[in-house]
């Protein structure tokens, strides 16, 4: 029996796969390529296709033992959403309606689905609690958040027992050889290291008025490789006849954008230009998890917590591989 990881080309889907290749599971990935790279799976099937493709689904399904699906594979740019809200709608709610039929006809019911903080939009209170309101403020975080509901419903109909899985700021690498790899890339941790290695001049920080000590925004920062343990624990979890549910994975700590490029200079050793800019649209001022039931319910506890131990992880990625897979022989995806 395998495991189909849907977008396991990508950041945080890779990791994954790597996780549970290391645990001895078999894999099966699907992955459209998009924003995901050939050379981030090794050791594992990778079969290039659509999760809206209904037909290559069901070739999947009939071709594979599956056995549970880790379903990451989405449209993930809180400012891309907003400029393609019908986009992200689509390939945010349409393929995973189009998986979860799929998997309802071929008796596939257990799924591990990522979703994120984003549903929570401006929290009344920190650390975010699951039980605490959700009001996203994006079209992607309500894509996510109208998922959750839609997994809700797939399981009083045809069975499909879930864990959904908010993650906060996914950061770090897998040692040298595996990290993150987007264009365009928007996120804080790699630009700060793209401009320590000099492809960026600057580092724009997005607002330095929010009410926070240093005046930036803060964010929970989760390590990677913490992310795909807990992918584990939630498919032991399902495994083992646990009951569906909903999950904060966040360090628990957080810390402002300029502690995070004070950090990136001290571990690179370089200095790192800044300049301040206008806040982004949508941008909470402070985001934190509580991880509490993640730790209770599946054993769950976050390892590397440190922001130095995230963002040298980050640095002897971005060192070694300074053009992402792209550097790598054969180039390209
Ligand atoms: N990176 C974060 O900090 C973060 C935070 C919260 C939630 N998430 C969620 O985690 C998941 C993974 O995020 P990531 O940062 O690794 O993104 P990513 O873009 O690196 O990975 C997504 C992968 O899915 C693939 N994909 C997208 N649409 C597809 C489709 N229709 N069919 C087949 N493959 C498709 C892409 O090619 C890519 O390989 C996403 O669902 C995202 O919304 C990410
Ligand atoms: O060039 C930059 C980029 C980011 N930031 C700031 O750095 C912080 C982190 O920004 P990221 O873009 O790295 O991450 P987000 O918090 O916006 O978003 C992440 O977490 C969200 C949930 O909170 C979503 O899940 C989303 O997919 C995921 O990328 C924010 O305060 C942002 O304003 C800057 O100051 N300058």
């Amino acid at each position: 029996m395998a495991i189909l990881v849907t977008g396991g080309a990508g950041y945080i889907g890779s990791h994954t796969v790597r996780w549970l290749q290391e645990a001895g599971e078999e894999v099966v990935v699907l992955d459209h390529l998009r924003t995901g790279h050939r050379k981030a799976v090794q050791h594992s099937p990778l079969i290039e296709g659509d999760i809206r493709d209904r037909e290559e689904l069901d070739r999947l399904f009939q071709t594979y033992s599956i056995e549970a699906v880790i379903h990451f594979a989405a449209s993930s740019l809180v400012g891309e959403s907003t400029q393609r809200p019908l986009d992200y709608y689509d390939n945010n709610i349409n393929g995973t309606r189009t998986l979860l039929a799929a998997m309802a006809d071929h008796g596939v019911d257990r799924i591990v689905f990522s979703s994120t903080a984003a549903v929570y939009g401006e929290p009344k209170r920190v650390p975010i609690l699951e039980t605490d309101s959700t009001a996203p403020a994006s079209p992607y975080g309500e894509t996510k958040w109208a998922i959750e509901h839609m997994l809700g419903w797939a399981e009083q109909a045809h069975g499909i027992r879930f864990v959904c899985l908010r993650y906060f700021n996914a950061a770090g690498a897998w040692d040298r050889d595996l990290g993150e790899d987007h264009d365009p890339e928007t996120h804080l941790v790699p630009l700060v290291l793209k401009t320590a290695l000099g492809q960026r001049e600057t580092i724009t920080v997005f607002g330095d008025d929010y009410p926070t000590p240093d005046g930036t925004c803060i964010r929970d920062y989760v390590h990677v490789k913490d992310l795909a343990h807990a992918h584990a624990l939630a498919l032991k979890r399902l495994r083992e006849g646990g009951a569906s549910g909903i999950y904060n994975l966040g360090s628990g700590t957080g810390f402002s954008v300029r502690q995070v490029i004070e950090e990136a200079e001290r571990v690179t050793g370089r200095t790192i230009t800044v300049t301040s800019g206008p806040r982004r649209a949508g941008d909470p001022a402070v985001l934190i998890a509580s991880h509490e039931r993640a730790r209770q319910e599946l054993g769950w506890e976050p390892t590397h917590t440190r922001l130095e131990t995230i963002i040298s992880s980050a640095w002897e990625w971005h060192y070694h591989h300074p053009d992402g897979f792209a550097d790598e022989k054969g180039g390209g995806k």
